[in-house]
């Protein structure tokens, strides 16, 4: 099925994580608490009342961790960094032991032979800051500004690739919308100035990062997905434009110099957010890749519910992941070919893939999930297929390294390539892990 040849022999092969999901050590030397220490520790928000309080241990045992990543033969390893470890009220005092922390985990990495991609922000706001407002009040900006400059003039010398942020449409939308991810509230219109601000801090984070070094590569990951109509009825076709817009264009647009998609705002023009002069040519600022976080499709239809007047369609499937997340590769092809037709990065990393089924630790210590790695030599084809047609996808991070804290569904979901049993810690390389080392050594050996 695949053709490694078909991928570019400096493709970037690696994991993805982030520091809620895996480090704890929630309350270790100076980390100030986030809004999802706040969050899961609210009864009733995270299955089972987990939090991210221990997780994978990561903060005492990315030693260990990077040495397996490196027998397992990657090259590439997207982590984000904690802001409330190195900002423990957001602003103002900085926690040398944060800091120090970050220089201990990107030096082993590149003992390791393993290049960073560094998310600054993957959801962790310190709870500081939401006291304030968090990132409906624009002051939140101006932190997220400060934040990325002690980051990169503290890591720059070893760091050349920056993501800004991971998906502001889970930040805003699910944060502020649906309220089901931290702070958990509901308010659609909120949810539209949070992603303008998030876009802002974004172009705000590039100019910090060229200023520091124009040599550096830097881009924003974004969640995108097709938006199919569910019937062709207009007034289907017009709710999944909607819902397009929703999901993807209203980051897209913005970030490659259209401003907002007019197919939603007009329809919604009270939740429109709040622009000022300046602002969109700050979210503009020229980035030199786009970070694609691809896993499932959506099917759509007009539907009388307020806002937007659409509404989700239960795709046919067949195949669904233990999320409920139907399992459709081709989706995967039409946001690349359509990324590349409609705004043309110059480079595309997928810096998330991946799917979560019900994993078994066998007595010996395997893990057989041939259906993880089903759906990522699947969704690799995809790549493989839009690469033949110029598409310029320079790497793909499976999601995830490690099983880790997912967020509302606590431990629950297990997405790594490699198990995690947290009674004792031990980590367990799956199927799909050991059949991703030897694609990986295969791809790579080629070079
Ligand atoms: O759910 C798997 C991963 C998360 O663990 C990552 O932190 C996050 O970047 C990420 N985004 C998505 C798609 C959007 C989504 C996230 C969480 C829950 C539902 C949908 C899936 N994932």
């Amino acid at each position: 099925m695949l053709d490694l040849n078909v991928f570019p022999p400096n493709f970037r092969w690696g994991t993805a994580t982030a520091a809620y999901q895996i480090e704890g050590a929630a309350h270790e030397d100076g980390r100030g608490i986030s809004i999802w220490d706040v969050f899961s520790y609210t009864p009733g928000n995270v299955k089972k009342g987990d939090s991210g309080d221990v997780a994978c241990d990561h903060y005492h045992r990315y030693a260990e961790d990077f040495k397996l990543m490196k027998e397992l033969g990657m090259n590439s390893y997207r982590l984000s960094i904690s802001w409330p470890r190195i900002l423990p009220k957001g602003r103002g005092e900085i926690n040398e032991k944060g800091l120090a922390f970050y220089d201990r985990l990107i030096d082993e990495l590149l003992k390791n032979g393993i290049e960073p991609y560094v998310t600054l922000y993957h959801w962790d706001l310190p709870q500081a800051l939401q006291q304030l407002g968090g990132w409906a009040n624009r002051d939140t900006v101006d932190a997220f500004e400060e934040y990325a400059r002690i980051v990169v003039n503290r890591l720059g010398d070893r760091v050349k690739n920056w993501i800004t942020h991971n998906e502001p449409w889970c930040a805003a939308f699910l944060g502020h919308g649906a309220g089901v991810h931290a702070p958990g509230l509901k308010d659609v219109g909120v949810s539209m100035q949070v992603a303008h601000h998030l876009l802002l801090s974004h172009g705000k984070a590039v100019r910090v990062i060229k200023e520091h070094d124009s040599s550096h590569k830097v881009g924003i990951t974004l969640i995108l997905g097709p938006s199919h109509a569910a019937s062709d009825s207009p007034e289907d076709v017009a709710a999944a434009a909607r819902h397009d817009a929703f999901l993807n264009t209203i980051y897209l647009d913005p970030l490659y110099g259209k401003g907002y998609p007019r197919v939603l705002f007009d329809h919604i023009p009270a939740l429109a957010p709040k622009v000022q002069e300046g602002d969109l040519e700050i979210i503009a600022t020229e980035t030199d890749f786009l970070g694609v976080n691809y896993y499932q499709r959506s099917i759509v239809k007009h539907s009388e519910q307020l806002p937007f007047n659409f509404d989700g369609v239960r795709p046919p499937g067949p195949e669904f992941t233990f999320f409920d997340w139907e399992v459709y590769p081709k989706g995967l092809y039409e946001v690349l070919t359509r990324v590349h037709q409609d705004y043309a990065p110059k480079e595309i990393f997928i810096t998330e893939n991946g799917a979560t089924f019900e994993d078994t630790l066998t007595e010996d210590g395997q893990v057989h999930d041939e259906q993880r790695r089903f759906y990522i030599e699947r969704h690799l084809k995809s790549v493989q297929d839009a690469i033949s047609e110029g598409v310029p996808v320079n790497g793909y991070f499976a999601w995830s390294f490690l099983d880790n804290f997912e967020w509302a569904e606590g431990f629950e979901k297990r997405f790594g390539l490699v198990y995690v049993d947290y009674a004792t810690q031990n980590r367990h390389v799956k199927d799909s892990g050991k059949w991703y080392s030897k694609l990986v050594k295969e791809a790579l050996g080629a070079v």
